[in-house]
């Protein structure tokens, strides 16, 4: 299987990564991968009881992520869900094969009307300032506004992947 890499939707909880990340791969015919479901039952359990994770907590996390980065570029590329809100994390996940990034960024006005209407998620509103916090907003890779809807974003990320195609040929 062909070496391709793997498309990481970032951003805080709420903005859209699983419903953008899953519509994507969808659209590019290849896996989706939901990083919520590489983190150990203490994380989850400790998100869901309103603490915010540290660096060390997400330690694991980010090597069983950085694993799965290194299996999927060899096999066709993916499509990987995933908050990845520092930089240093994202050195991490980047040293592990081929990575293209789109960040979806919106207020925390947003964000928090859109995770309070969410259901049926161990993660609620109240780390969010805590995630706006972490943030460190890359300076690569494609940044989308996310008052638009889902389609619309694919859209532009299937065109920002086709550009990017172009311009290493
Ligand atoms: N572009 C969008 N427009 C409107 N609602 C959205 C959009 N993207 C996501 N949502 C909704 O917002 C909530 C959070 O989206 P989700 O994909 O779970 O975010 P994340 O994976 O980043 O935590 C969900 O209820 C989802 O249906
Ligand atoms: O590093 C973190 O603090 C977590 O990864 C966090 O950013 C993530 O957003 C949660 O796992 C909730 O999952 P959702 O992003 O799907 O809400």
């Amino acid at each position: 299987m062909a070496i391709a890499p793997v498309i990481i939707v970032m951003g805080v909880s709420g903005s859209g990564k699983s419903t953008v990340g899953s519509l994507l791969a969808q659209q590019l015919q290849v896996p989706f991968h939901d990083a919520d479901d590489f983190h150990s039952p203490a994380n989850i359990a400790k998100m869901a009881g309103g603490t915010p994770l540290t660096d060390e907590d997400r330690q694991g996390w980010l090597e069983a992520l950085a694993a799965g980065i290194r299996e999927w570029s060899q096999n066709g590329g993916a499509v990987l869900a995933c908050s990845a809100l520092k930089e240093s994390y994202r050195q991490q996940l980047m040293a592990s094969g081929p990575v293209t990034w789109v960040f979806l960024d919106g207020t925390e006005e947003l964000v928090r009307q859109r995770l309070t209407n969410r259901e049926g998620h161990y993660m609620g509103s109240a780390l969010l300032s805590s995630q706006f916090e972490a943030l460190e907003r890359p300076a690569y890779g494609l940044r989308l506004p996310i008052d638009n809807t889902p389609p619309d974003l694919v859209g532009r990320i299937v065109a920002y992947l086709e550009q990017e195609k172009g311009s290493a040929r």
